[in-house]
């Protein structure tokens, strides 16, 4: 098969997914005169946020900090903007910079060419050789779906959070939401304000933030402090805040991680929840807060505490990881020890050896992801400017 896939060059990067990353990639090559190629896998661009997604999402953090490079959101988007208005924005971002991905091409396998001095990315029916490789395909984009003992024989509904979309069908039913990260507790909320009666495991500490502190967000106020302020000064702020507006977290059953909520998220990647009103249903006793799952009944649930409940569904909020691992035949950039991430923490996890680059795997969302997009570009831009122009003119 591999013989018969047809063969091109391509002058500029080739870019692997064309999600924010992707597009914030190809715009930034673009607006210093770089040509670029995004191959995605899906027929359609932003495919998380199209196919993904639930029907409420919003933005957790305010707009300013989810655009793309040189394009801000239209000024009669909220606050918040919703995920559709996301993918719109996205839309009309592609068509500004005239970005065309070739849809519906899985790479199957890229790998660095030392004797061509080309990277090799291949899908099912082409082979592209490329002088830089973008990897842009995302830290969230394969389901992760625990081995909990017992997950085989539950004969209800089990879904994984990226194929729920509202809460509707589960009115009046009993259901259990696996893991409390943003995912989780905004299903949870969903969930109950449509009739549902939710359970939600809480298996280990996790900080739950207000998303707004006195009527601001409070990942724009932190970005402000930090200017000013060392991250554990910025952190004690945010813990005063939240125990003024949400309460302490303890005496619903919900612990803190001793390390602050932005130094969590720097050392240890995990994103803190942005409450917009699930807690308060937790508090009133509306979404019960469960212990970690012993195992799976054909009915149910028995926790780690040994009391066992019946669910007519189980929602698995357990999260995403990459598929780096999968195709990219290469280990100076992504390691499996990291989890297939960078293995050079944020911010130096942007370039690797031979040419090949990452985009959106900083664990700081779309604000991370137009940061790499910039750095790459500028990085890229310069070699093409120093050597490659001048080989392909003169050919
Ligand atoms: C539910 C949810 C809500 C979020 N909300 C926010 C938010 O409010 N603010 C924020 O900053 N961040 C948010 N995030 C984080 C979010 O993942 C990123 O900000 C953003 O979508 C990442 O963009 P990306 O382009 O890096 O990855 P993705 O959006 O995942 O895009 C990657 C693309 O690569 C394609 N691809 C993957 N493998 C291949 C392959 N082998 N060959 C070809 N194509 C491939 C995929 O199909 C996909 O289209 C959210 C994440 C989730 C899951
Ligand atoms: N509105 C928005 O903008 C939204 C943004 N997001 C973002 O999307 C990304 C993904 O979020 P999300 O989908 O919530 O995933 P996360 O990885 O953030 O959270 C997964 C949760 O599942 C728990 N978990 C994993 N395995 C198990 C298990 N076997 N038993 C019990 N619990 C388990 C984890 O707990 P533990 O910590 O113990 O491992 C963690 O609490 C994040 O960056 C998030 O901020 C998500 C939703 C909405
Ligand atoms: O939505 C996400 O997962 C993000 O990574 C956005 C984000 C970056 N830094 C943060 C700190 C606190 C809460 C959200 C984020």
């Amino acid at each position: 098969m591999s013989s018969k896939a047809k063969r091109f060059w391509t002058p500029g990067p080739v870019i692997v997914g064309a999600g924010p990353s992707g597009l914030a990639a190809a715009a930034c090559l673009k607006e210093r005169g770089v040509p670029s190629l995004i191959i995605e896998k899906e027929s359609c661009l932003a495919s998380l946020w199209k196919l993904k997604i639930y029907d409420h999402l919003q933005l957790h953090l305010p707009k300013k900090f989810c655009q793309l490079p040189y394009v801000p959101f239209p000024r009669e988007y909220p606050a918040y903007p919703s995920g559709q208005q996301f993918i719109t924005y996205m839309e009309a971002y592609a068509n500004h910079f005239e970005i065309e991905p070739l849809l519906g091409q899985e790479v199957q396998w890229a790998k660095y060419d030392a004797a061509m001095g080309r990277w090799r990315v291949k899908t099912h029916e082409y082979e592209f050789m490329c002088r830089w490789l973008i990897v842009a395909t995302g830290e969230n984009e394969v389901p992760v779906l625990p081995k909990i003992a017992g997950i085989s024989e539950f004969r209800g509904r089990l879904l994984h959070t990226s194929t729920y979309k509202n809460g509707v069908e589960f009115r009046a039913s009993k259901v259990l939401v696996v893991g409390c990260g943003n995912s989780g507790m905004e299903i949870s909320f969903d969930l109950c304000k449509n009739g549902a009666q939710v359970s939600l495991v809480v298996r280990d500490k996790v900080h739950i933030l207000p998303k707004k502190i006195l009527g601001r967000s409070s990942f724009a106020i932190s970005v402000w402090l930090l200017k000013w302020f060392p991250v554990d000064v910025v952190d004690r702020f945010l813990l005063f805040c939240s125990r003024l507006v949400l309460g302490d977290t303890k005496q619903i059953g919900i612990q803190r991680p001793k390390m602050g909520p932005l130094q969590w998220k720097n050392s240890v990647g995990k994103t803190p929840v942005l409450d917009d009103g699930a807690f308060a249903k937790i508090k009133s006793g509306e979404i019960k807060v469960v212990p970690g799952i012993q195992k799976f009944t054909a009915k149910g649930a028995e926790f780690v505490n040994r009391t066992v409940k019946e669910f007519d569904s189980i929602i698995l909020a357990t999260g995403y990881r990459s598929n780096v691992s999968s195709w990219l035949k290469e280990a100076s950039l992504f390691n499996q020890k990291n989890n297939n991430n960078p293995q050079d923490s944020y911010p130096k996890n942007w370039k690797g050896k031979n040419g090949v680059y990452s985009v959106g795997f900083a664990r700081q969302g779309v604000l991370g992801i137009s940061m790499d997009a910039h750095k790459v570009a500028d990085d890229i831009a310069s070699q093409w400017n120093s050597e490659t122009r001048h080989l392909w003119l003169d050919s």
